[in-house]
């Protein structure tokens, strides 16, 4: 009878040692120089210990990884892409004995393996640039090889019950009495696009489905890693029951270059799959990743061999078109003679998700919809800053309030004001008014700033912010979250002065205050703020005013 898919290499490898063993570890860990791991070096270290990795049973050593980025095989020759390397710093390199152990920790320190130092060598950087397309002008690095020792697989605290190791999945697919099983590491939505292809790749090559979305990063990084693995929750029921299984791959998603695509491979074999599929994920461009163009690369013909060792079917994904008229999707190629074909783009459905506007039901399934949109929410939904900076006494204070007023009038959203005055008494007391402590008290207002507009609020920032780089870095921290408004209180010195509602500036130019903004220390004037607001001719309403203008514009408010 025919059998699942043996793992590469012959035998399932588990790093995880027995408790006896993992108490003696940890004993004496306490003496031992240790290592934290971040979360790509924690996503190697879960598929060595599961066997996602297997045959290998540690870190690569020097012979081994050269030869895998020269011929991406291993020293003994069996096909292997990726060198699954355990990068060290300096200082710990010359500290490190051969024969030695190094304990491996999670960044709270929670320790999860011990690594026998066997080799330390230094990285090739020329060769990983030409190999692996990395940095040729990367500072020199160092790595250790040797064999690992398991006491736990990294902790996770997301969807628990779907993170299943290969022997798990193995067990039930055994059980089940599964043979042929096709991956679909996903890394995108599901659209209709995908299930109807993924559905036909099953019955053609009489296989079983693993979808099996790539959960390899930080969840708590990205907000729409939830939404993407809720909505393959809801979608999965879409699926015969019998013939398909979800669960979460300790994957980190990269390139998805040929040596990628080989690495997935012997994972997905591992983890009991016969068939990969390639491509099918959206990329940066907002366009389909077509495997046909993946495999049809010359790269791939080039390691024709290897693919046949590795013995994964790959499965390139096609364009898919919606043909109206059959109300069904098909390869671009199938296309039947003057039928009309539908496309929609990422992008495009990005644009409209963020519009608020319709996605029609031939794109997209309503729950994965419903998830989208709640993740991608229209920016009248979106959290957004708005961040005042200009000279002392500019009028930044009065505007702030003002327009956090008017925001609160409308409702819908929580209006947080973190104004120079508040924000110095509670968040940077201890600070002065050096270039470096002003610098770490705007990131400071940046950083809460950003966590607001992550969370959907609005927050009103209103100190000086001097420093032109200082404000680039609190806007590349917010923009990727939600809505970014500089505005530049441009009023003039001069009226400042006249104000002088603190009498700070008559203290300044007596020299009683050092490096007083405008006066003793310059204010680097904003090169492109969305908005400049000069107070002497216009009253704090039309200030306010145009404020709302402008975050109605860009369609923040409704
Ligand atoms: N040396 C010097 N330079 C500028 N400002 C000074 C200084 N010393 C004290 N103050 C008072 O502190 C307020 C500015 O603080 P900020 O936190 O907004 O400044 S900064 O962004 O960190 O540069 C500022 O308040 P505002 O008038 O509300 O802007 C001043 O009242
Ligand atoms: N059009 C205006 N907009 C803002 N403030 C004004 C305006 N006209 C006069 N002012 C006065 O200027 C002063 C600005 O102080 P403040 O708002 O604390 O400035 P900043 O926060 O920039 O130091 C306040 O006393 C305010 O009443």
């Amino acid at each position: 009878m025919e059998q699942l898919i043996t793992p590469y290499g012959g035998e399932l490898v588990n790093l995880l040692v027995s408790s006896t063993r993992a108490l003696e570890l940890k004993r004496d860990a306490f003496h031992l120089p240790s290592l934290d791991l971040n979360w790509r070096q924690q996503c190697d270290l879960e598929l060595l210990l599961n066997g996602g990795y297997a045959p290998l049973t540690g870190y690569l050593g020097q012979a081994d990884y050269l030869s895998v980025l020269h011929s991406m095989r291993l020293a003994d020759g069996r096909a292997w892409a990726l060198p699954v390397v355990l990068q060290i710093h300096e200082t710990l390199a010359r500290s490190l004995k051969l024969g030695e152990p190094l304990a491996l920790r999670d960044p709270e320190g929670f320790m999860l393996a011990v690594v026998m130092v066997n080799e330390i060598w230094q990285a090739d950087i020329e060769l990983e640039a030409e190999q692996l397309g990395r940095a040729a002008d990367a500072p020199p690095k160092w790595y250790v090889g040797g064999a690992v020792e398991g006491l736990s697989l990294p902790l996770r605290h997301d969807f628990m019950a779907l993170r299943l190791t290969p022997a798990e999945l193995r067990a039930g697919f055994t059980r089940l009495g599964w043979r042929n099983v096709i991956a679909y590491p996903a890394r995108t939505q599901l659209q209709r696009a995908q299930y109807e292809f993924i559905l036909r790749a099953a019955v053609q090559n009489e296989a079983n489905l693993l979808i099996h979305p790539m959960a390899g990063g930080d969840p708590v990084e990205s907000a729409d890693y939830f939404a993407l693995v809720r909505s393959y929750q809801a979608v999965i029921g879409r699926f015969p029951s019998a013939t398909s299984q979800l669960a979460l791959s300790p994957v980190y998603v990269r390139d998805g270059g040929v040596r990628d695509t080989l690495a997935r491979a012997i994972i997905q074999r591992n983890y009991g799959c016969s068939h990969l599929i390639v491509g099918g994920e959206h990329d940066a461009h907002g366009q389909h990743r077509r495997g046909t163009d993946i495999v049809q690369h010359e790269d791939y013909q080039r390691v024709a061999d290897h693919i046949t060792e590795i013995g994964v079917g790959l499965i390139p994904f096609p364009r898919m078109v919606y043909v109206e008229e059959r109300a069904q999707f098909m390869p671009l190629e199938e296309l039947p003679k003057g039928a009309r074909a539908l496309t929609l783009t990422g992008a495009e459905i990005q644009r409209r998700l963020q519009a608020g506007v319709n996605i029609p039901d031939w794109y997209t399934f309503p729950e994965v919809l419903a998830e989208m949109r709640r993740s991608y929410p229209p920016r009248d939904r979106q959290g957004f800053t708005v961040f005042f900076t200009g000279l002392s006494g500019a009028g930044k204070s009065t505007i702030a309030r003002a327009l956090g007023t008017r925001l609160m009038e409308m409702g819908g959203r929580s209006v947080t004001l973190l104004d120079g005055d508040i924000v110095r008494r509670h968040l940077s007391a201890e600070l002065g008014f050096s270039r470096e402590h002003r610098n770490i008290n705007v990131l400071r207002i940046g950083y809460v700033a950003s966590e607001i507009t992550k969370n959907r609020g609005i927050a009103i920032c209103a100190p000086i912010a001097p420093y032109r780089n200082t404000r680039r870095d609190v806007r590349a921290m917010i923009e990727p979250l939600g809505g970014f408004l500089e505005v530049f209180v441009a009023t003039p010195i001069e009226t400042c002065e006249l104000r002088d509602r603190k009498g700070l500036y008559a203290k300044a130019r007596a020299g009683l205050i050092k490096e007083f903004t405008g006066v003793s220390d310059p204010y680097e004037v904003p090169e492109r703020p969305e908005l400049s607001i000069d107070t002497t001719d216009l009253s704090v309403d039309e200030a306010v005013q145009r404020i709302l203008l402008k975050l109605e514009h860009e369609g923040y408010l409704r």
